[in-house]
C-alpha cells in the first residue's frame, strides 16, 4: 500500500494563519505587532532564498521584518554588537542570524550573545537545556515544525522507537530531545555509527537529517512506519530532493513527508510562531 503523505506545505499555512489571528488580537487590543530581525551575512545563494521567504511569511501574517544585510567582510565584533543593540529593542521580539556564517565568524558565540527569549531559533544552550530537561520554552523550529506534524496525522507516539539519523545540533539532537519528550524511546545515529541499516529497519518513526541524496535506500523502511526526511539536496537538475529514496520507501511507510513541500516549511512555520510566543510570553 502506499504511504498517506504528511503535507507540510498545507500544515504550514495552518500554523502561519493562526500566528495572523494571534497578530490581530495583539492590534484589536491596540498592542504593537511582533517584530522579527533577520540577519545575513554575505550573499550565499541558497541563504538569501532561505531569508526571503522569512521574510515573506513575516509580512503576510503581520509582523514587523527588519532586514539585516551585512557583507561578507563583517567582523566578530560587529556582528556582536548589531546582536546587543538589538537585544535592547523593545520592538524585537526575535533575531535570527541565517547560518551558515563565513567562516572567519564564530557560530557558537553569535547564538549565546542572543538573548533566550529573543531566540526564535531556539539554538541558544539555554534553551536547548529547557528542551532536555522537559520544561521547553524556545524549540529549535525544524525539531518542533516536526512534532506539529506528527500531532496533525494523530498518531500516539508513546512507546514508539523512534530512529533520528543526523546528530546536528540545530536538527537531529534537538530532535532526539522533542521525541523523548514526547514518549518515544530513541535511537541517534551519526557517522561513528555501526550498522545504520540495522537502527533504520527498527524505526517505527524515521527522521532523516544527514544531507545526502538518496542516503536511505527505501527498502530498509519497516513497513508501516512514520518517515520524516529533513533533508535538503538539489540536483545537477536543479530539482531539490531530500535524504530518503522517496519512490520506494513510499510503498513501506504509512506516512512520508515529502521533499519539497515537508519539512522544509514547517521550519519557517515555526520560527514565525516562536516569535509571536516571544512577544506575547517575554516582551508584552
Ligand atoms: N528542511 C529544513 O527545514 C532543514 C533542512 N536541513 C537539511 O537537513 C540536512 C541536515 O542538516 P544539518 O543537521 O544542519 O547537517 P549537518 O551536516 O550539520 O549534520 C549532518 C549529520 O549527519 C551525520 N552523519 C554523517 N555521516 C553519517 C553516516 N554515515 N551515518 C549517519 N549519520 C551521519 C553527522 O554526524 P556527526 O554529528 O557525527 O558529524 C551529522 O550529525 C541538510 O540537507 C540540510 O540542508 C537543515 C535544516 C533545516
Ligand atoms: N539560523 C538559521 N535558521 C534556520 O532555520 C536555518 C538556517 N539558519 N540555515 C539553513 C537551514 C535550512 N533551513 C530551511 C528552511 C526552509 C526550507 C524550505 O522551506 N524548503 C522548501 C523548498 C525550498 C527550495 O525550493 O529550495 C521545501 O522543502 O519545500 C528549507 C531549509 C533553515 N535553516
Amino acid at each position: 500500500m502506499s504511504a498517506q503523505i504528511i503535507d507540510g506545505k498545507a500544515i504550514a499555512a495552518k500554523v502561519t494563519d493562526k500566528v495572523a489571528e494571534g497578530v490581530k488580537e495583539r492590534k484589536d487590543k491596540g498592542l504593537r505587532a511582533p517584530g522579527l530581525a533577520v540577519i545575513l551575512v554575505g550573499g550565499d545563494p541558497a541563504s538569501q532564498i532561505y531569508v526571503q521567504s522569512k521574510r515573506r511569511t513575516c509580512e503576510k501574517v503581520g509582523f514587523i521584518s527588519k532586514a539585516f544585510d551585512l557583507p561578507e567582510t563583517t567582523t566578530q565584533d560587529e556582528l556582536l554588537s548589531l546582536i546587543d543593540q538589538l537585544n535592547e529593542d523593545q520592538t524585537i521580539d526575535g533575531i535570527l542570524v541565517q547560518f551558515p556564517l563565513p567562516k572567519a565568524l564564530d557560530e557558537t558565540s553569535v547564538i549565546e550573545q542572543i538573548k533566550p527569549s529573543k531566540d526564535v531559533d531556539g539554538f541558544h544552550p539555554y534553551n536547548v537545556g529547557r528542551l532536555a530537561q522537559r520544561i521547553p520554552l524556545l524549540r529549535s523550529c525544524t525539531p518542533r515544525g516536526m512534532i506539529t506534524m506528527l500531532e496533525s496525522i494523530d498518531v500516539d507516539l508513546h512507546g514508539k522507537h523512534a530512529v533520528v539519523v543526523g546528530a546536528s545540533n540545530i536538527v537531529g539532537r534537538p530532535m532526539t530531545l522533542e521525541l523523548l519528550l514526547a514518549g518515544c524511546t530513541t535511537t541517534t545515529c551519526h557517522r561513528f555509527t555501526t550498522d545504520l541499516e540495522h537502527h533504520v529497519r527498527q524505526a517505527d518513526v524515521l527522521v532523516v537529517a544527514r544531507g545526502q541524496a538518496n542516503f536511505i535506500p527505501g527498502d530498509w523502511i519497516k513497513e508501516g512506519a512514520i518517515v520524516l526526511d529533513v533533508g535538503i539536496n538539489r540536483l545537477e537538475s536543479g530539482k531539490i530532493t531530500g535524504d530518503v529514496e522517496f519512490e520506494v520507501a513510499k510503498e513501506r511507510a504509512a506516512w512520508i513527508s515529502p521533499v519539497p513541500g515537508g519539512v522544509g516549511p514547517m521550519t519557517v512555520a515555526t520560527l514565525i510562531e516562536n516569535t509571536l510566543l516571544a512577544c506575547n510570553e517575554y516582551h508584552s
